[in-house]
């Protein structure tokens, strides 16, 4: 777990000289980062304690916030600087939009979920968060900062992802091939590269941007754990939860 920090880049090499600027980013996101990599619905997936209701919950908040992550892709292959990230992050849409949508439709059919409820669902408050903070990141901001919201919403799934695939598979598939989603060489050779791409982009930034590249990790990382404490205990979070704060 990173220790706290909230002092610039600058400050951070200062205390920890040849640092990257990813591990500055996370721990900036303190306490957040690592209560969203460690969140006990995370675990639950994984120890085959995860109730049924409360996973279909998930799925289909989730195949919402996919659909949106889809589309922020499509934002960050048109701002990448080149072909090599072009493809990079191409490559990763058509999984989004072919495995692991397909992964979404066998696990609604196991668990009894119709598609004209994960077709229509609307979006709880957490969720269209997450969507606006998404779209509007990568849609009109930079492509740092689209790319600082994707990584850590790869980041932290590939943490729990190598975490639980350490112990023996629970016997639901939809719960299995989650773990193996997040935890399969090539989906952490992607989360390896997006980490090197900010690693290479944010030294270089003004010290201003490098600051909203740091607050929306943080951000998201409140919302991955918003996300989790909602469809783990079912409820359902007000504007005055800390969590939905900006
Ligand atoms: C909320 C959330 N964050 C991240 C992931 C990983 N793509 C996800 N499926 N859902």
């Amino acid at each position: 777990m990173p220790s706290e920090f909230d002092g610039s880049f600058t400050d951070f090499l200062e205390s920890a000289p040849g640092g990257r600027f990813t591990d500055w980013l996370a721990a900036c996101a303190e306490p957040y980062w690592s209560d969203a990599c460690s969140h006990p619905f995370t675990v639950a997936i994984g120890d085959g304690t995860m109730p049924e209701e409360a996973y279909a919950r998930y799925l289909i908040e989730d195949y919402t916030f996919v659909t949106d992550l889809a589309s922020t892709l499509g934002y960050l292959v048109a701002k990448a600087p080149g072909m090599p990230a072009k493809s990079r992050l191409s490559g990763f849409l058509a999984l989004l939009t072919s495995e692991e949508n397909d992964y979404f439709l066998r696990s609604f059919e196991a668990l009894g979920v119709e598609p004209q409820v994960y077709e229509t669902a609307a979006q709880g408050p957490v969720t269209r968060a997450f969507s606006q903070l998404l779209l509007k990141s990568s849609g009109q901001g930079s492509y740092a900062e689209g790319l600082a919201c994707l990584l850590c919403a790869e980041w932290c799934y590939l943490t729990w992802g190598q975490r639980e695939a350490g112990k023996p598979r629970p016997d639901a598939f939809y719960l299995a091939e989650w773990i193996d989603l997040h935890a399969m060489p090539g989906f952490e050779a992607f989360v390896t590269w997006i980490r090197a791409e900010m690693d290479r982009i944010g030294p270089t930034l003004p010290e201003p941007e490098q600051a909203r590249v740091a607050g929306l990790f943080r951000q998201m990382s409140k919302l991955e754990v918003a996300f989790f404490e909602a469809t783990w205990t079912g409820k359902v979070p007000g504007p005055e939860d800390d969590l939905l704060r900006t």
